[in-house]
């Protein structure tokens, strides 16, 4: 009946583990799909940044050879007619020494009146300039001029003198991406000088008093950078689908990898849950199949040699492994079932043991209690049934626990002593591990003092010199408690010589043997013969 439980279980656990890998692997990818968008639009950001830079200096040069162009021209002395033959000359020889004007022209009362085209009659009247620039040039955009249809320029005007540029030259940037919007605007106007592609005032404002600004708005990246006086700002607007493929370009790096860190990430959850829960939930439904069983470690009077009792110690043998208590015990407290493991250990030891226990009634069997089986009064129930049932005596039985589970309720001395009212004895395991004072451990009424392997492996080793004095201190601590002493972990003649000269009387540990099953220890204890004692010396 268990065992398909367990199945069911085991798939239904399966399945949400599949089910959180496959999560786990759509957030990395997911996280990996939202750094890809970051890093294209890094990159795009990046791209438009260095194209203003370029918008910016083409800008200044022009802005450097207009200035250039007027001082040299305004300043050439001319007779009373700038457009004369001399005057004209002097206009085409700047125009061809100019890297940027497209014409140099003249200017009088606001029209313009010949350039290094030709001469324009009575004149050409000019609009109001658009805006004046820091160093007085008064700027004209969109102009034309005849015979050249088809060409805007974009003009700067100061001392009589006029320079125009093709616009189509001044954005001339960047050709092979005519997608990009790129241009110029003023800072205070928030106006389009020149440009090519959309332009939307709202950037202008997102410069503040910035030097240069990168942002997201809507489908374009943008990028700004002012002129060192402040006045223009160069900007460069990069689409959507530039973007777009940055952020694909991103994705193919990136996705594989999400994958890659999602299924690691998976493997360790599927490792972290088979270690714990799993382990956990495992144990769980193994503890009434023949997995789980118990053995048995004799415990011997020091001075006859005499095997006692047994410390039982469960056993979990998961298909080729055996499982280390330490782990489905820990995994066991954790999850909030240990009072069942214990329930199991009582009903496998009264199984294994209680023929052999009626036939040796100064033999006990010792059981160990967790802190939650100390701290719940269903324990002594469980134990006074078992004895119920059994018809055994309660001498049969010693139940030890660990400093810790002494410490961790405050119900544990109400348990104890209802334990020893029934009539076991109660023994603190692994003493010297935890922090308990003398006050503390003289404030349980105790039976059994169970020296930890630790001190017992300190005897006599040199460099651990204190370790002697350790022990001692601790036999003679129980002396003064009244206590019985049991040392654990003891593995050579000389420990358990050690312990012998200090009045112990009992000890437990590989030297007189191992784990064991109830058949093995029901043999050990018939083979004794008064006449060989000690039982460990005689081997
Ligand atoms: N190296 C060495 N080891 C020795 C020697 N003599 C005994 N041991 C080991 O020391 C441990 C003694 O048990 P513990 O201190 O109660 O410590 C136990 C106990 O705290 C816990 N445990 C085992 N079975 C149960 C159980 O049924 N219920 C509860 N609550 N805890 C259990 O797991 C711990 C470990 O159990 P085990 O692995 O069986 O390990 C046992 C035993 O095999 C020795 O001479 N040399």
């Amino acid at each position: 009946m268990i065992l398909p439980a367990i199945d069911l279980r085991s798939k239904l656990a399966n399945v949400a583990l599949l089910f959180a890998s496959a999560m786990v692997i759509t957030a990395c990818m997911l996280l990996a799909a939202h750094m890809a968008e970051l890093r294209g639009r890094h990159d795009s950001a990046e791209g438009a940044t260095r194209i203003v830079a370029e918008v910016l200096r083409k800008a200044q040069a022009s802005s450097a050879d207009v200035d250039a162009i007027i001082n040299i021209v305004s300043r050439t002395p001319v007779h009373a007619d700038a457009c004369s033959e001399q005057g004209m000359l002097r206009l085409r020889q700047a125009d061809a020494a100019s890297l940027f004007a497209s014409a140099v022209g003249r200017i009088q009362n606001g029209r313009l009146m010949c350039s290094s085209l030709g001469l324009y009659g009575p004149g050409l009247l000019l609009d109001a300039a658009t805006t004046v620039s820091s160093t007085g040039l008064r700027i004209h955009t969109g102009m034309s001029l005849p015979g050249m249809e088809g060409h805007k320029y974009l003009a700067a005007e100061r001392d009589g003198v006029i320079v125009f540029i093709d616009e189509a030259v001044t954005l001339d940037i960047f050709r092979t991406a005519p997608d990009v919007a790129l241009g110029m605007f003023l800072r205070t106007e928030h106006r389009r000088l020149i440009g090519r592609g959309d332009f939307n005032p709202a950037w202008a404002s997102s410069m503040a008093q910035q030097t240069s600004a990168t942002f997201v708005d809507g489908d374009y990246v943008v990028a700004m950078h002012a002129t060192p006086e402040h006045d223009v700002v160069a900007y460069v607007a990069f689409p959507r689908p530039r973007t777009q493929t940055r952020i694909d370009e991103a994705r193919l790096f990136l996705l594989p990898i999400g994958a890659l860190f999602g299924v690691v990430l998976s493997a360790c959850l599927w490792l972290l849950s088979r270690l714990y829960v799993q382990k956990a939930a495992d144990f769980r439904y193994a503890l009434q199949s023949p997995q789980v069983f118990m053995q048995y470690q004799p415990i011997v009077d020091l001075r006859s040699g005499r095997c006692i009792g047994a410390e039982a110690l469960m056993r979990w043998q998961r298909g080729k492994r055996m499982v280390p208590p330490d782990h489905f015990i820990a995994a066991a407290e954790k999850a909030g079932f240990i009072e069942r493991v214990t329930e199991r250990v009582v009903q496998l030891v009264a199984r294994d043991a209680a023929v052999f226990l009626h036939e040796h009634p100064d033999f006990h069997i010792s059981i160990n209690l967790s802190a939650a089986d100390l701290s719940s009064g269903r324990t002594v129930s469980m134990l006074a049934n078992m004895l119920e049932r059994t018809g055994l005596p309660p001498q049969s039985f010693w139940v030890e626990a660990t400093e810790r589970g002494f410490l961790e309720s405050t119900d544990v001395m109400q348990v104890i002593d209802d334990i020893r009212t029934v009539g076991l004895r109660v023994a603190i395991d692994d003493f010297g591990t935890g922090y308990s004072s003398l006050a503390f451990l003289s404030s349980f009424r105790l039976d059994v003092l169970k020296i930890d392997k630790r001190f017992v492996d300190a005897i006599g080793v040199a460099g651990i010199g204190t370790g002697d004095k350790v022990v001692t201190m601790v036999i003679d601590l129980a002396r003064t408690l009244g206590l019985e002493v049991v040392a654990e972990g003891v593995e050579t003649e000389a420990q358990a010589h050690f312990l012998r000269e200090r009045g112990v009387q009992y000890a437990q540990g590989w030297l007189f043997g191992r784990p064991q099953s109830v058949d093995a220890l029901r043999k050990l204890v018939a083979a004794w013969l008064p006449s060989q004692a000690p039982l460990a010396t005689s081997t």
